[in-house]
């Protein structure tokens, strides 16, 4: 049996439009996620990832190419793996007068999983405390987390979870990026769709790069987007501040009126360092990677998403 616990070769998904032009969605991926930890699938949106994930789950058919998952071929062996999966593609429909565990319990008894296995899930998701609340009630996150849980029922190896914090608010985001985190650790495969760089670069270990429906690079977080994060950063004496932070090992640039300070340590380590010297910092922001520049470096074209000339685009 593979060790890739996701893989497609040659995948391929053309829609034809109403007037009867030819749209390709997903060109000829191969995508290979290994077993254990949060791999991120990453592209802008409209870029072919909810598409893939949707002919993974046999929700929608593929025009070329083949899949497979734990080494089996889907969508024909899907089901001898399913009972392995939680997805989350679509919102899930719960009932909205009953409590987050009186919806969990029904779902479980549903899919002949023990009741038991709510108390768990909610635990999981951060939702103890909150259980006994009517799902109307719940916030966008809440609700998200609850999707999430529900897919936990039956303990499965692989979660598919397509941009699970899309429409959430920054405390949301984050509940729902620490309970991603925390199931990587405990050996779960999550398949993380996103549009957002930051987003893959806090969580996943690795990561895959899609554009126009085309793999563009995969491999390590670190080795595609670095670890290391950039600063800018004000003071009164600039180059007694690169020279400074220089010495410890920091790559440094000059600007007109900042310097630009690229680190793996924490950003106290630049304010300490320079204060030891008695030089004191005006300003320290971080300047985060985006996803445009990203694309950019692979492609050397910064239009993200499928764009209105998909259908047209030459098909190499
Ligand atoms: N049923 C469909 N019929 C026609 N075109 C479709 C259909 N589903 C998706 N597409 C097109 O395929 C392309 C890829 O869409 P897809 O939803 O897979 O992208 P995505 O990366 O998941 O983006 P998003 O995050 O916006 O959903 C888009 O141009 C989309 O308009």
């Amino acid at each position: 049996m593979s060790a890739l616990v996701i893989e497609t070769h040659g995948l391929r998904k053309e829609f034809r439009s109403r007037r009867g032009e030819m749209r390709v969605a997903v060109r000829d991926l191969d995508l290979a996620v290994p077993g254990g930890g949060v791999h991120g699938f990453l592209g802008p949106n409209g870029s072919g990832k909810t598409t893939t994930i949707r002919m993974l789950l046999g929700l929608a058919q593929a025009s070329r190419g083949t899949m497979a998952l734990f080494g089996e071929p889907v969508p024909g062996r899907l089901p001898s793996v399913m009972h392995r999966i939680g997805a989350v593609v679509e919102s899930p429909k719960f009932s909205p007068m009953f409590t987050g565990r009186q919806n969990l319990a029904l779902l479980a008894r549903s899919i002949g999983q023990p009741e038991s296995r709510v108390d768990a899930a909610l635990e999981t998701v951060s939702l103890a405390g909150r259980e006994d609340d009517r799902y109307k009630a719940y916030s966008l996150g809440m609700k998200q987390r609850l999707a999430i849980a529900a897919t936990l029922l039956k303990d499965p190896e692989l979660l598919i979870l397509d941009e699970p914090t899309n429409g959430l608010d920054p405390a949301g985001i984050r509940e729902i990026r620490d309970t991603i985190r925390e199931l990587g650790e405990r050996g779960v495969t999550v398949l993380l769709s996103s549009h957002i760089l930051a987003e893959v670069q806090q969580v996943c270990d690795s990561a895959t790069i899609i554009g126009h429906g085309r793999m563009l690079a995969s491999g390590s977080v670190e080795e595609l987007i670095g670890t290391s994060t950039t600063y800018r950063v004000r003071l009164a004496d600039g180059t007694a501040g690169a020279e400074t932070l220089r010495a410890v090992g920091m790559a440094v640039r000059a600007e007109a009126d900042h310097l630009v300070v690229d680190t793996d340590s924490p950003p106290d380590l630049i304010t300490r360092t320079l204060a030891d010297r008695g030089l004191y910092v005006a300003e320290l922001t971080p300047v985060r990677a985006d996803l445009e520049s990203v694309f950019l470096e692979l492609t050397g074209d910064s239009t993200l998403g499928a764009g209105p000339d998909l259908g047209k685009q030459a098909d190499q």
